[in-house]
């Protein structure tokens, strides 16, 4: 196959179509239809019991705070709810459930017809939802040795604690219209869908861990066609860089096909973080194959109009209201109040903010600082370990003039490796900044004495020279000299 087609000009022949699923893991305290906890981690196969390992003869109870959050999701994508609607069947084989099926919803969704307005680029994109169901998670399979593929592998192990969880799944309706912003609206997608069910508190959302994870298809047709093309479906794509790096990927891969006069295959595909790429993964079920059918072991679900309209009370102030009551509160322009969405940290400003630091303080620490190191850790940027408080902490320090910003980010270091609050990590690594006169005098001395030239420019009143001499005191100093106090040391000293 030849090169990759130019992703611009595959806009002049074709229309991609984008569908998204997006399946979310709700932070109840227990399973979707057993006692056991959901708990992240854990040693493996710890969080099972009968119900979750599929046993002959056990029974299911459905999570009634799963479907209270199934719920309030789906009202919060301006989704209609079901009036009645119930579980189903949907029949596999695989180890990771030991069922042979995993209990889900099909045409009976919990909410359905939604959508979500976003805006990408000065652009508003909606995206509509069909769905929003609830489903159970599978358990976790590892695969070892041989070429690390699951028929190469010599063994694989299986842990259930995942088994069981409460999942929804949000598929999209194929979004159609986004041109060459189909990447991007992929991504503001699922950043929307993360930072709404952090909203409504009903998961932590964390894309590294699986707690948020997309599925994304793509299918281009060309420009005209009455119908959609062929989509391919990349699988748990785990971060909202690699929603879009990988719909570009398959935008111009499938392009290339098509130009060549292929044909484009229905299957799943594996996204590659290393290199952006997706190569196949198994060619695709129809629903058919999965023989749905309504379980028979779980009551119908009816939530009552006053429930629901109850729950609806709850939710929280939609995101994009947010986020221009936040915008306009700090004044930050819309590139500088970009940089804080995009790096995920908005609830983290407001915190900071709201614990004393100023919005221009907050704004640095997070967007600078921290989110560069979630990036070398590859964590969100709420998974470091330190808190929107500790931050302001910092910050207070630096107006207080104990630290400059040099010595912050070592208090940073500090607090991130456990050593305690920032005022401890100060006193601990002896960080604070050196004012006192007579601990500067010897310093200044000492530079002036091996800088004569300079000394004598200085002497003459070229007072700017003086930059060069305070750089080595710092440096003497490992950095925490007073910069302003050695100036006017070199001053008086110099008069
Ligand atoms: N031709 C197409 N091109 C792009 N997207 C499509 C196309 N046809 C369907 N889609 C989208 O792909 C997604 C399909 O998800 P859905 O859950 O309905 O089915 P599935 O992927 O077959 O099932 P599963 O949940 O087992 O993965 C939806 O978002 C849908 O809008
Ligand atoms: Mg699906
Ligand atoms: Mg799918």
């Amino acid at each position: 196959m030849s090169e990759l087609a130019d992703y611009d000009d595959l806009l002049t022949r074709y229309e991609p179509a984008l569908g998204l699923e997006v399946h979310v893991e709700l932070n109840t305290a227990t399973k979707m239809f057993c006692g056991c906890a959901n708990e992240f981690g854990g040693e493996p196969n710890t969080h099972t019991c009968p119900v979750c390992l599929g046993l002959p003869g056990s029974l299911p109870v459905i999570n009634g705070k799963a479907v209270e959050s199934a719920i309030r999701i789906g009202l919060a994508l301006n989704c209609s709810i079901a009036s009645w609607c119930r579980m189903a069947r949907k029949n596999y084989f695989y180890p990771d459930m030991t069922k042979n099926f995993q209990t889900s919803q099909y045409d009976e969704p919990i909410a359905f017809d939604g959508y979500v307005d976003l805006d990408v680029d000065g652009e508003t994109y909606r995206v509509e939802v069909e769905r929003a169901h609830m489903e159970e998670d599978a358990g976790k399979a590892t695969h070892v040795g041989g070429s690390g593929r699951i028929t190469g592998a010599d063994y694989s192990l299986i842990d259930y604690n995942r088994a069981g969880v409460p999942l929804i799944e949000i598929v999209t309706k194929p979004i159609l219209g986004t041109g060459d912003k189909a990447p991007q609206v992929a991504r503001a997608y699922v950043a929307h869908l993360r930072e709404l069910v952090k909203a409504l508190g009903v998961s932590d959302a964390r894309m590294e861990q699986g707690s948020l994870r997309c599925d994304a298809n793509i299918s281009l047709a060309p420009i005209g066609a009455d119908r959609l093309g062929t989509r391919t479906e990349t699988k748990n794509v785990n971060s909202l860089r690699s929603v879009e790096t990988a719909i570009s990927y398959e935008m111009t891969r499938q392009a290339a096909i098509l130009d060549d006069g292929g044909r484009i295959k229905q299957e799943t595909r594996h996204f590659h973080e290393a290199d952006g790429t997706t190569s196949p993964g198994r060619s695709k079920e129809e629903a058919e194959d999965y023989r749905y059918f309504a379980e028979p072991d779980l009551m119908p679900i009816a939530p009552s109009a006053e429930w629901v309209e109850e729950l609806r009370a709850t939710l929280p102030e939609p995101p994009a209201e947010r986020r221009r009551r936040l915008q306009a509160a700090w004044g930050f322009s819309d590139i500088d109040f970009g940089a804080i969405v995009n790096s995920g940290a908005l609830t983290l400003v407001e915190e900071t903010v709201a614990a004393g630091a100023t919005p221009a303080a907050a704004r640095k620490w997070w967007v600078t600082e921290l989110a560069r190191r979630a990036n070398e850790a590859g964590v969100e940027i709420d998974a470091l370990d330190i808190t929107p408080a500790q931050v302001a902490g910092v910050q207070a320090l630096v107006d207080e003039g104990r630290v400059n910003d040099k010595l912050a980010r070592q208090v940073i270091d500090g607090v991130l490796a456990g050593e305690g609050e920032p005022a401890e990590v100060v006193e601990k690594r002896g960080l604070a900044v050196v004012s006192d006169t007579g601990a500067l005098s010897a310093a200044v001395d000492d530079v002036i004495a091996k800088n004569p030239d300079v000394a004598a420019k200085i002497r003459d009143g070229k007072v700017a020279a003086a930059g060069a001499l305070i750089g080595q005191v710092m440096k003497a100093m490992r950095g925490q000299a007073d910069a302003a106090r050695v100036r006017e040391l070199i001053l008086e000293k110099l008069a």
